[in-house]
């Protein structure tokens, strides 16, 4: 048989075919195509999708929220633990955004116990750290699939659904008696938030570091019931916390927790020892609110595996499922974009 000779036209068409083939394959891969089964990103927001559709141009879960502007000033305590520039004594600034839990961004305030906050604080080496964290000390599930059929079991009709969903899930009694029993704080400045994941911490030397990290609050907490809470109005928490800013900055402390070798990292349903080393990293501040309409919040993607050098993803399953999630829902939301008008009177403030 006649040998090809590389610069042959059908060479060049076979190697052509061949790379068509592996970016079709690729795509069918990522988009589950080619198992179905498989919890996709797409699968995980159709799940989080409330029957009566989507609210188009927003975000698909933590679809109410506001965005602010200030700095993270590290205090150098992080740089025993992590390379990372933001680690190092200095000032960096923060774009994030206040939200809470519901695909809905038109709900009342008190329809969610559930609180975020979304960060990304720059670095001038050209990092970017960005991160989701909520207002719970544990996630309900331990792994995204029990997550997907928690939404699942949620929008079920079969009464006994969430029943059943319990007795295959028992980690979810713990949720349960926080969001039983855990006050309503009346300001996103009093609230607590937690990014639930781990990730490794890598040192200077390359020592790594299972770690996760919160942030406490430094303004007082004023802790009401449900009804009290509610009484305060639907869009209480946005109008409260920028009235707060405009009168003074608000300043949250970053603490990580540093795991032992026999801490679960992959499951967030379980808390670390109370004992566990703690340290403080620096102080959030925040010094600027603005809707989200038009604010500098509204096109970031809080997507949790974007991490500067000197902190990596861990075992914990979570942020890679949330980033292909993260990720459909701003590809939709970016698509919808003429569904929800930038500069709209009549979103500032209230419907951020
Ligand atoms: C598999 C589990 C999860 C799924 C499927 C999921 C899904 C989503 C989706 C689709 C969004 C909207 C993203 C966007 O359009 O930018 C979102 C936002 C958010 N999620 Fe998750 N999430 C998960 C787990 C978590 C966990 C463990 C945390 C916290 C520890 C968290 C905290 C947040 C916060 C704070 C936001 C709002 C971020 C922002 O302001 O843009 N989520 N989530």
């Amino acid at each position: 048989m006649a040998q090809q000779s590389p610069g042959s036209p059908f060479v060049s068409l076979a190697v052509i075919t061949g790379v068509i083939a592996i970016i079709v394959g690729a795509f069918a891969y990522t988009g589950g195509w080619l198992s179905p089964d498989r919890l996709s990103g797409a699968k995980l927001v159709e799940a989080l999708t409330p029957p009566t559709g989507p609210a188009l141009g927003h975000r698909r879960n933590h679809a109410k929220g506001i965005c602010f502007t200030g700095q993270f000033e590290a205090n150098g305590n992080g740089t025993a633990l992590s390379k990372a520039q933001v680690f190092t004594a200095g000032q960096y600034p923060v774009i994030g955004r206040f939200n809470f839990s519901t695909p809905d961004p038109n709900a009342s305030d008190a329809t969610s116990r559930v609180r975020g906050l979304g960060l990304q604080i720059s670095t001038p080496n050209g990092d970017v750290w960005r991160s989701a964290m909520i207002d719970p000390p544990i996630f309900p599930v331990a792994t995204p699939d029990a997550f997907y059929a928690l939404l699942q079991a949620s929008g079920d009709k079969n009464p006994d659904a969430m029943k059943n969903f319990a007795a295959a899930h028992p980690e979810i009694a713990a949720f349960g008696a926080w969001a039983g029993s855990a006050p309503w704080i009346d300001s996103y400045a009093g609230d607590t938030f937690n990014g639930l994941n781990a990730f490794l911490f890598v040192d200077a030397s390359g020592g790594k570091h299972a770690v996760r990290w919160s942030l406490k609050p430094q303004a007082e907490a004023k802790a009401l019931s449900a009804e009290e809470f509610a009484k305060l109005g639907p869009n209480h928490l946005a109008e409260e916390i920028t009235a707060r800013v405009a009168a003074a900055p608000q300043r949250w402390t970053m603490v990580v927790t540093v795991a032992d070798p026999s801490d679960p990292t992959a499951d967030p349903s379980k808390a670390w020892p109370a004992e566990r080393q703690s340290v403080e990293l620096g102080t959030l501040t925040v010094d600027k609110i603005q809707a989200e309409a038009d604010g500098p919040c509204r096109d970031i993607n809080f997507d949790p595996t974007i991490l500067p050098t000197g902190i990596t993803v861990s075992d914990d399953p979570f942020p890679a499922a949330r980033s292909a999630a993260y990720a459909k829902s701003f590809a939709l939301r970016m698509s919808e974009e003429k569904n929800y008008p930038r500069g709209d009177a009549s979103q500032e403030g209230t419907q951020p």
